[in-house]
């Protein structure tokens, strides 16, 4: 179907609930490529109004736009036009659980959900790989936004024209510690610290290192993450902009995790470890002493690989669980952080 041809498909009435996981990008040295989908969510509710109203709910949205600028409502309005229906007023309501400009893919899970709540208004019109188009486009990184799409771990390239993938299944076992420390970092700016170019030792550093860790995270080989997660591209550049980063990817080993990693472009720093680490407390206490030494509050949180993409419930307006308020079935969905 044609972009900008009028209402050939009719959205269906009632109410799309749409829950989308967070994600890492990069996992060291796969920048722009590596991403992993994670338990921590955002959640878009989206049906056809007579006329435009964006309700945020909870804490993470502060500064998040309430008009047609929204993102959601504006990725919305793309899907539409690409399936060929006109629904230009939408009743939207967002949660989300991840903290903006944290390098937890806030952006790419306000897209992937956008893009599929938008889909499934219009009766799938678009299909899945249609999705991951759309969203490596709007985004420009497939890692993040393949991760939140299809869950788990996804090597994924985006040439400028057409995004590819392939999906992991995460190692059983393995945990991520993440360190979010309370400052914001926009992806704009962690990328403006990198160099135009590298040189040719750095590049083959990052392939190979990359390629190892593909291949360990594919094989289980949770003994490599601690090499395999070396990179020279971007986190050499990027940890001045994150006191404490340096010495925390340097020790952690050290301290019991498996590897440890810049998350997406920053500030959150991930340790990978395996389950008896949660109990065993000391990564969370070595992470805390360093940002406080450097003067950084930091939240920890120990969070799972999410093995699964959106989840998406349709409540048709005949429905007698159907609300007008998106509000109420916002508030009401439980969070599955592990603290
Ligand atoms: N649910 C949302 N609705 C509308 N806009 C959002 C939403 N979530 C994120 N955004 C927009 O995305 C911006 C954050 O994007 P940015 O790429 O800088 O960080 P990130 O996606 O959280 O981290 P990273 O890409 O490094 O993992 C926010 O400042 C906001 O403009
Ligand atoms: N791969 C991207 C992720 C941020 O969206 C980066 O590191 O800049």
């Amino acid at each position: 179907m044609q972009a900008g041809k009028a209402t050939e498909v009719q959205a269906a009435p009632g109410r799309v609930i749409v829950k989308v996981p967070a994600s890492t990008a990069n996992l060291g040295p796969g920048f722009d490529s590596l991403g992993m989908a994670l338990s921590l969510y955002s959640w878009i509710s989206m049906a056809p109004a007579e006329k435009t109203r964006i309700t945020l709910v909870g804490d993470h949205l502060a500064g998040v736009s309430e008009d047609k600028t929204n993102l959601v409502y504006e990725v919305a309005q793309a899907v539409f036009r690409k399936a060929g229906a006109d629904l230009p007023e939408l009743e939207i309501g967002i949660r989300s659980d991840i903290p903006l400009a944290r390098g937890l893919g806030s952006s790419a899970a306000a897209i992937v959900g956008a893009l599929v709540a938008a889909n499934a208004l219009v009766g799938g019109a678009l299909t899945e790989d249609e999705l991951f188009q759309m969203a490596s486009e709007l985004e420009k990184h497939p890692d993040n936004v393949g991760a939140s799409l299809f869950g788990g771990i996804v090597a994924a390239s985006w040439d400028g024209d057409r995004a590819d993938y392939v999906r992991l299944e995460p190692p059983a076992g393995m945990e991520v510690l993440a360190a979010i420390p309370e400052f914001e970092l926009a992806t704009k700016k962690a990328r403006n610290v990198l160099p135009e170019q590298v040189s040719i030792k750095d590049a083959v550093f990052n392939v190979t290192h990359s390629s190892l860790l593909t291949a360990a995270l594919a094989s289980g080989r949770l003994d490599l993450l601690g090499r395999a997660m070396r990179d020279r591209l971007h986190q050499p550049y990027r940890a001045a902009l994150i006191p404490g980063m340096e010495k925390i990817l340097r020790e952690a080993t050290g301290h019991g995790a498996l590897g440890a990693v810049l998350s997406g472009a920053g500030p959150t720093l991930l340790l990978l470890a395996e389950t008896a680490q949660i109990a065993d407390g000391s990564l969370v206490a070595f992470v805390e002493r360093v940002m406080s030494g450097e003067g950084i509050r930091v939240k920890t949180r120990w969070l799972q690989p999410c093995l699964h993409g959106p989840q998406v419930r349709q409540v048709a307006k005949s429905d007698p669980e159907f609300k007008e308020e998106p509000q109420v079935y916002l508030q009401s969905v439980q969070s599955e952080v592990v603290v």
